[in-house]
């Protein structure tokens, strides 16, 4: 028997999440039968799509977690996984949600990445730019949230396709982060007089594409900066998550008209099928210092909901997670 702690949500989210939203409770698992194996959660990840699942009732939260005991021959007791099994310190799974850690994963990279830069939030930025921008060498790019854990990965990988990038973020210690990273231009929509002149001078070319994870005021102002022809691949909306009442208009059509725009929105999960090949590839990057890595670690399980709140108020550079 094992004692498993998980987060449960006791109430919906009203506007921004509460602690009294969230409760800690505490149960005795049974040992593993056949086919079945106890994990314990190394790493666990907190995103923003959270903000949804909470709210629909959904236990499928991301974890790494290393097996403690197993009846499953295909995950030995010290393997590790990628798990959904939800904001728990222990579970036991049948193996059927579960995603092994890639075979080669070298043992000088932390396997926290594997719910970062080598997880779910990199093949975000990957199949932005490959599949839904089709970036070019050459071309301008837009993004914002840019110092988060899909938005450094989407700059560091347009800079390896020989692009200009221009970064996003709300704070001055993330513009030098993105500064570090090897961005073009980056600036803090927080403090700049005018989103529209600092959009200008930023790329008084204008933008060929924007990689938008924010959504709201943001995209109303960078939707006229866009290039005739501009390509928009809408990964997120953060900025309206929380809000108890729908932001309306302005509405984009006519200025998608006018500059014939191409917009179109996706989750990662459409081209899970090249998953195994492109971690491979982005680790490759890592490997080679092409992709560089940060992460915002919170250490302690009892601090998951504190480590959510805090991602969506934007206390983080590069990837959120809960070391256990
Ligand atoms: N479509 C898909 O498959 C996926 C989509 N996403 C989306 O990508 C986006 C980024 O996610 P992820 O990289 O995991 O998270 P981040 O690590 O970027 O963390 C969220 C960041 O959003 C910014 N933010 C928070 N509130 C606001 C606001 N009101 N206005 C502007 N920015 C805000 C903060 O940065 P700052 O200080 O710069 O404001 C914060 O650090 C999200 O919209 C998410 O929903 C993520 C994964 C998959
Ligand atoms: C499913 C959530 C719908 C809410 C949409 C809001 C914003 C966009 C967004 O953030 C979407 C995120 C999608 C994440 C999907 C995650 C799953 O595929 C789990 C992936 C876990 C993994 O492979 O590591």
């Amino acid at each position: 028997m094992v004692q498993a702690k998980s987060w449960v949500m006791v109430k919906h989210f009203d506007g921004f999440p509460k602690d009294s939203d969230f409760q800690l409770k505490v149960e005795e698992l049974p040992e593993p039968k056949d086919g079945e194996v106890l994990l314990e959660a190394v790493f666990l990840s907190v995103d923003p799509y959270m903000r949804w699942v909470f709210w629909n009732k959904l236990p499928e939260y991301c974890k790494t977690a290393e097996t403690l005991s197993s009846k499953n021959p295909a995950f030995p007791v010290g393997s590790h996984v990628v798990s959904h099994c939800g904001w728990r310190s222990h579970s036991v799974s049948d193996g059927a949600d579960l995603i092994p850690i890639m075979a080669d994963w070298p043992s000088d990279v932390s396997l926290s990445l594997a719910l970062g830069t080598i997880g779910m939030p990199g093949l975000t930025a990957l199949y932005g730019i490959e599949e839904v921008l089709g970036l070019q060498k050459n071309e301008t790019l837009l993004v914002n949230a840019a110092a988060g854990a899909v938005g450094n990965v989407v700059g560091q990988i347009a800079k390896i396709k020989g692009c200009k990038v221009v970064g996003s973020a709300g704070s001055d210690a993330k513009v030098a982060y993105l500064r570090e990273l090897g961005f073009d231009e980056a600036f803090n929509y927080k403090t700049v007089p005018s989103l529209e002149e600092a959009l200008k001078k930023a790329a008084p070319e204008g933008y060929d594409c924007l990689f938008e994870n924010v959504g709201g005021y943001f995209s109303t102002v960078a939707l006229p900066q866009m290039k005739t022809f501009g390509r928009i691949a809408v990964c997120g909306s953060i900025s309206t998550y929380n809000d108890g009442t729908p932001q309306t208009g302005p509405y984009p059509h006519f200025t998608m008209i006018v500059k014939q725009l191409k917009m179109e929105g996706f989750t990662q999960n459409r081209w899970q099928h090249k998953n195994p090949e492109s971690l491979k590839r982005m680790m490759a990057w890592l490997k080679e210092g092409k992709l560089k890595c940060r992460e915002h670690v919170t250490k302690g399980f009892e601090n998951m909901p504190a480590a959510f709140m805090g991602l969506l108020r934007g206390d983080n550079i590069g990837k959120a997670v809960v070391a256990v």
